[in-house]
């Protein structure tokens, strides 16, 4: 039987290239049909069938009634994440807007749970669009993730790395994102997208050389290897079940 091509989607942030260079440099790459995307088009492109595997916002996973995450290797962090957090002109309670922002799911939702459970502030919230960054000043905050994120620490004042704030809530890294698929994979596609993701993670010095620096002072080997943490362990899946929790709750009343 010839093996069928898979159509995968995958954030079309920095974060990802290392999982995205392990399975281009590996032939599974001739059994998928690659696309990138916002994390919030990818969690959409799966949840409507448009996908078949994507790296997905787990804050999305309860909308699916039928997932199995097939990776060991996920976007998560242990502490401060560095590229998603709640920037401002003033301190957090001094705040009373803050914008979400639209390419997120997950983030979205923690911060929504960390103001609630953490800070124990509340915030009017306010949905973002494209340009909003610039509208984040006086007593509005903004939450913004990934690329676009880098080089605000030298335009705001106040900046909340949401994994630290995590980590000092509850002790625990986190999972922004997870490998997820809707269908049946064989084993032996599954066993073969893994050894190809840790291919790729295992070649994170020469990425440095490929990829363009965002921002002057920002360094990327070192945002893969201290900030980024791939690995999907134990305490990242206890993690997510606790997040998750949160989030099915926050679906039952309807937000
Ligand atoms: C750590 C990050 O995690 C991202 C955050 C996501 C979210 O908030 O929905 C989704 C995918 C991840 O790529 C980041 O991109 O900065």
């Amino acid at each position: 039987m010839v093996d069928q091509t898979h159509r995968v989607v995958a954030v079309s942030y920095l974060n990802t290239k290392p999982l995205l260079y392990g399975l281009l440099r590996n032939p599974i790459s001739e059994r998928l049909q690659l696309d990138l995307a916002i994390p919030s088009e990818c969690a959409r492109r799966l949840v409507d069938g448009q996908a078949d595997i994507a790296l997905v916002p787990v804050a999305v996973l309860p909308e699916l009634p039928h997932y199995e995450i097939i990776s060991d290797y996920c976007i998560g962090a242990n502490g401060a994440v560095a590229t998603v957090g709640i920037y401002g002109d003033v301190p957090l309670e001094e705040m009373t807007h803050l914008y979400l922002d639209h390419h997120s799911r997950t983030s979205v939702m923690l911060a929504r749970l960390l103001l609630a459970e953490y800070w124990q502030h509340e915030v009017t919230f306010l949905d973002a669009r494209d340009g909003y960054i610039d509208d984040i000043g006086g007593s509005i905050g903004g939450l913004v993730i990934g690329d676009r994120s880098i080089g605000l620490d030298r335009r705001f004042a106040y900046i909340y790395d949401l994994g630290t704030a995590w980590k000092d809530h509850t002790g625990l890294p986190f999972v922004f994102a997870a490998w997820v698929t809707t269908r049946e994979l064989s084993p032996e596609f599954v066993a073969d997208f893994n050894a190809a993701l840790r291919e790729g993670l295992a070649h994170l010095p020469q990425l440095q050389y490929l990829l363009p620096s965002p921002s002057p002072d920002f360094n990327l080997a070192h945002y893969f290897t201290h900030h980024i943490d791939y690995d999907l362990d134990g305490d990242k899946r206890q993690a997510l079940d606790r997040f998750l929790s949160y989030v099915s709750a926050e679906m039952a009343i309807g937000r």
